[in-house]
């Protein structure tokens, strides 16, 4: 099947994602799940996309075995298991599904919130054992308590909304989200160690980075109020396990309620045989609707990846909704031919790439326009892929500051591009529009005013304003059997040079670009193929 796209689905989804998925015509999709890491890199070389959920381990050996990846999907939150850096520099799309599963999550930690408060594994596992013994059990209320949110996103939102209904009083941290979006989820801000200090139930919403490794150590857990209990539904990492079993064995913690461990399954644990913990095999977002919601949304975000390129909740690409991405799409084609022409004037290294928008298009989001420039003045001086996820990394690998600027101001046409790249004793600026909204056209280069459809081949040279240049160029192109299909010559008025950009029937050979650039009265010249 040489043009089918290949998904391979790593981990077990709800049957409506595949379903989903088979009805693509050009998607073919294979399940293989349990396998290690060797048995991915094994199996992944030909598929185009990878859908996994938590178990599958999507290291950079996985990416860079994976010679055909172009888009790997989570069905679910957490991205700790799929090595992001290794695939934005591959240009790979990560897709996560960011709602699917939050409320489902967040029903969790309130269920384990009760579960500590009310002993209920506990008591649940007394009954069994033909005990009668109300009086061990006896429990706190939540209502008047106070519960400490660390990680105000999605997840501890719902949480802190859910917990206002029990009528406890929430806090709340979280370095990147502001108090006024707190207090509108009746939350208090307050600093880590406050809001430990305050707090009878923590409970961990933050995502797991080599910054919140261990966040939860045992410096953090004796700053907590004694008796206090903490929830773990995030991340096993989040919390040094080691830690937590000493301050729960003290007393000083007088529960804890974990979801995920830092190795999971947490085979031969020492919580197994502590009483007062609730231990669920990360169960976080397992509910029908959410396995349902996770599969399908990861499935449809792939597939309408892979088959029309558009990707709205990518988590290595900037968000832009898809009205605002095809809007913009003519726009990005002309910044990708601005970019190739411009990358092809420019033989020396570039210091610096700047995108202005002018007109009607200042009202579109600049980020997908910028990106397409980027790739077109990369793409013909890279043997790698560049492609909208790797191309702002690898502008900065090449020293290239990328920068954009928009206006409403209309410089003659309603809507116009300018590209400007800087390069070591050169600039060059190119400028074009749209035909009819959909034609990519240039109109200026540099201070030239030259008219030309932005595709095929041209002949480009900077020149001495003299007689008889553009004759002998015309006759080096008749020598190679080449035509012209149109031609434009642009004088600046203000020096003796003038350039001309001929359009030609093929790319001309390097002897006679060799022998242009010999002639006297030439400055510059190039091939260039748009
Ligand atoms: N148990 C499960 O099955 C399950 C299910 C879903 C999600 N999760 C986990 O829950 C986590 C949270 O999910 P979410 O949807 O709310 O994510 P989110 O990205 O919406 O929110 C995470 C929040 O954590 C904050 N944060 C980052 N670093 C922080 C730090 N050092 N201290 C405090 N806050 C910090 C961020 O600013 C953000 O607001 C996910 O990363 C995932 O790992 C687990
Ligand atoms: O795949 C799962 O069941 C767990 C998902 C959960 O950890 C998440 O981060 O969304």
């Amino acid at each position: 099947m040489p043009d089918t796209l290949q998904v391979l689905i790593a981990d077990p989804i709800h049957e409506d994602g595949r379903k989903l998925l088979a009805t693509y015509p050009d998607i073919h999709v294979d399940i293989a799940t349990g396998l290690d890491e060797e048995g991915l890199i094994l199996k992944i070389p030909t598929y185009d996309a990878l859908i996994v959920r938590s178990k599958s381990r999507v290291t950079r050996s996985v990416i860079e075995a994976g010679r055909a990846l172009k888009a790997i999907g989570r069905a679910g939150i957490g991205v700790d298991n799929i090595d992001i850096s290794a695939a934005t520099e591959h240009g790979i799309v990560v897709f996560n599904t960011p709602d699917a599963n939050a409320t489902t999550t967040a029903e969790l930690t309130v269920a384990h919130m009760m579960s500590l408060s009310r002993h209920l594994p506990q008591a649940d596992r007394s009954v069994r054992s033909n005990e009668w013994q109300p009086t061990r059990f006896v429990g706190t209320e939540l209502a008047g308590k106070t519960v400490g949110i660390i990680g105000f996103g999605t997840i501890g939102r719902l949480v802190a909304e859910r917990c206002a209904a029990l009528k406890m009083k929430v806090l709340a941290y979280d370095p990147y989200v502001t108090p006024e979006i707190m207090c509108q989820y009746s939350a208090a801000q307050r600093n880590l160690d406050s809001l430990l200090a305050s707090s009878d139930y923590v409970t961990l919403h933050c995502p797991l980075t080599d910054k919140t490794h261990n966040l939860i150590d045992a410096t953090r857990l004796s700053a907590m109020k004694s008796g206090a209990r903490l929830i773990n539904c995030a991340r096993g990492g989040l919390v040094d396990e080691k830690a937590l079993l000493d301050a729960l064995r003290t007393g000083h913690i007088a529960g804890a309620a974990l979801d995920v461990f830092a190795k999971e399954p947490p085979l031969g644990s020492e919580f197994i045989a502590c009483d007062n913990v609730v231990l669920t095999p990360h169960l976080g977002a397992s509910t029908k609707e959410a396995q349902q919601a996770v599969s399908v949304q990861i499935a449809e975000d792939v597939a309408k990846f892979l088959t029309t390129g558009e990707a709205e909740s990518a988590v290595n690409l900037p968000r832009v909704s898809s009205e605002q991405f095809s809007q913009s799409r003519p726009y990005q084609t002309l910044a990708l031919a601005l970019g190739r022409l411009a990358g092809a004037l420019t033989e020396a290294p570039i210091s610096e790439l700047v995108v202005r928008l002018f007109g009607r298009i200042a009202d579109f989001d600049p980020r997908p326009i910028t990106v397409e420039a980027v790739i077109g003045l990369l793409e013909s001086r890279l043997a790698e892929r560049v492609n909208r996820v790797n191309a702002t990394h690898l502008a900065t690998a090449q020293g290239i500051e990328v920068r954009e600027s928009r206006s409403q101001h209309v410089r003659d046409y309603l809507s116009l591009i300018e590209i400007c790249v800087v390069a070591p004793n050169k600039s060059t600026t190119v400028a074009g529009t749209l035909l009819g909204g959909r034609q990519p056209h240039l109109v200026r280069i540099d201070s030239y005013h030259v008219e030309a459809p932005l595709g095929g081949h041209f002949l480009f040279t900077r020149h001495r304003d003299q007689p008889g240049v553009v004759g002998t160029l015309g006759g080096i192109l008749g020598r190679e059997k080449i035509n012209i299909s149109r031609m434009n010559v642009g004088v600046d008025g203000m020096v003796d040079t003038a350039i001309a950009l001929i359009g030609v029937s093929a790319p001309l050979p390097e002897n006679a670009i060799a022998e242009i650039r010999a002639l006297p009265v030439i400055f510059e010249v190039f091939g260039i193929s748009l």
